[in-house]
């Protein structure tokens, strides 16, 4: 399996957890690229290389997904189907309804097969488990149903 994790972070949460899903996939035998999305992305992957895009990002003021990620969205230019969606984010900020909105959008956006991993900020301690869980259901997934 080749995959490819994107992901947008500030203050380190949503890298933490982009790198756990990758030593998992690394761990489940795929094949890992990982490329971080800056207010400068020059050269952007392109999905059609890859199995799976996991794509993460934490969640902005009031449930927003943050400009870096919308500016991702639109270089990539068309919606793969295979899109995979992580974030972080942290319930003070709004509850439950704000909690990880923007894993929710970009998930609704891309279709993911399956709902977004949604991390209550570092994802390091008891939240690791999860992490794992759902990669495993990734692999799973694209093994299933992705992979000719
Ligand atoms: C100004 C501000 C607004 C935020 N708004 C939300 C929000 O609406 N929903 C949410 O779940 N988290 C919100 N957060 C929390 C961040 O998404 C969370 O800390 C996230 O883990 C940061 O990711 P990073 O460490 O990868 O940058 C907000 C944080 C800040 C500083």
């Amino acid at each position: 399996m080749r995959a490819m994790v994107c992901y947008a972070s500030f203050s380190g949460n949503t890298k933490e957890v982009a790198e756990l899903i990758s030593g998992n996939l690394s761990e489940e035998g795929a094949t890992v690229d990982m490329y971080r999305i800056t207010n400068r992305n020059l050269s952007i992957p392109d999905p059609s290389m890859f199995d799976a895009l996991f794509l993460g990002s934490f969640t902005w003021a009031k449930g927003a997904t943050p400009k870096i990620v919308k500016d991702f969205v639109y270089q990539l230019g068309y919606k793969p189907e295979n899109v995979f969606v992580f974030g972080t984010g942290d319930t003070q900020f709004g509850g439950d309804d704000l909690f990880c909105k923007a894993a929710d959008k970009l998930a609704k956006f891309y279709a993911s097969p399956l709902p977004p991993l949604k991390i209550e900020q570092s994802p390091r301690g008891t939240q690791e488990g999860k992490v794992i869980q759902w990669t495993e259901g990734v692999v799973n997934y694209c093994q299933q149903y992705l992979i000719k």
